[in-house]
């Protein structure tokens, strides 16, 4: 398989997204990670091959699974995107022909680890494919934002997109047989700059925001709904009307 295996790394939504000060925070986190899985998905083979969810939380594991279904609200779960298999793992070897898989986080001992895990699995069951860590708190992300920079991300290298706020990171890529080196945390930007990633930030412009707009609190959210986020995460939003921001 050449390509991508794309990891997005899944936190146990009771204690995720902590700094997103709304009472619905975990149905948002699952739903955010479902719309970035589904958009991820939906690339199309050739680019991205695969995506591999790590996480140890059965609720997002039944929540990936049923992208493979309708959508939230009974249409298909992304537009126009091909059918996906929703393979649930639980080690050796993945389904034949599983474009999503769910895998455990077996370090549990944090975002870093659990991306080398990932990047690990991924590198062993598909060694032509490049590996590319992807955020799950990224609702707005489009299909062709991350095509956009998974083709620019340097043959034999690695290459980052930076969060919308400049310091973070929402994806690292790293073409087949190159290490992830996944340093993740505050200030991630300058650590795989440092570490030797190119920055596609600024080349790939403001084409990707959905790409770039992870969320992290209440204000991160409304200007991803202003930029369009899927339909997971609109449906958790109209559950809870009187917490959409009425007056912007
Ligand atoms: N599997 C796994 N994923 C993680 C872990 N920590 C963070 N993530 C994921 O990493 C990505 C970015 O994480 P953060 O923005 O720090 O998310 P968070 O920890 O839920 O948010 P805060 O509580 O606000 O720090 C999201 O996809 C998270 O679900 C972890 O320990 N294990
Ligand atoms: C972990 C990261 O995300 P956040 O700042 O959203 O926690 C990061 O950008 O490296």
């Amino acid at each position: 398989m050449t390509g991508w295996v794309v990891v997005v790394p899944v936190k146990p939504l009771a204690t995720a997204k902590s700094r997103l000060a709304r009472p619905d925070r975990a149905a948002l986190a699952l739903a955010m990670a479902q719309d970035a899985v589904a958009a991820a998905s939906a690339v199309g083979r050739g680019t991205v091959e695969t995506v591999m969810i790590v996480t140890n939380d059965g609720v997002a594991r039944a929540g990936m699974a049923a992208l493979s279904g309708p959508g939230p609200t009974g249409r298909p779960a992304t537009d126009g995107a091909p059918a996906t298999d929703g393979a649930a793992l639980t080690g050796g070897t993945p389904a034949a022909g599983g474009r999503i898989v769910v895998v455990p986080d077996m370090p549990d001992t944090g975002l870093n680890a659990a991306l080398a895990h990932g990047a690990a699995l991924a590198a062993r069951w598909w060694p032509d494919a490049g590996v590319a860590a992807l955020s799950a708190d990224i609702p707005a992300l489009r299909p062709a934002h991350l095509r956009a920079a998974l083709l620019a991300v340097p043959a034999g290298g690695r290459g980052l997109v930076a969060d919308a706020d400049g310091t973070g990171t929402v994806l690292l890529a790293a073409a087949a047989g190159t290490p992830l080196a996944p340093r993740f945390g505050p200030a991630s930007r300058a650590a795989h700059i440092r570490s030797g990633a190119r920055d596609l930030t600024g080349p790939l412009g403001g084409s990707v925001r959905g790409l770039r707009r992870d969320v992290d609190t209440v204000e991160h959210l409304w200007e991803a709904v202003s930029l369009g986020v899927g339909p997971w995460t609109r449906q958790v939003l109209s559950a809870g009307p009187r917490l959409l921001p009425a007056r912007r």
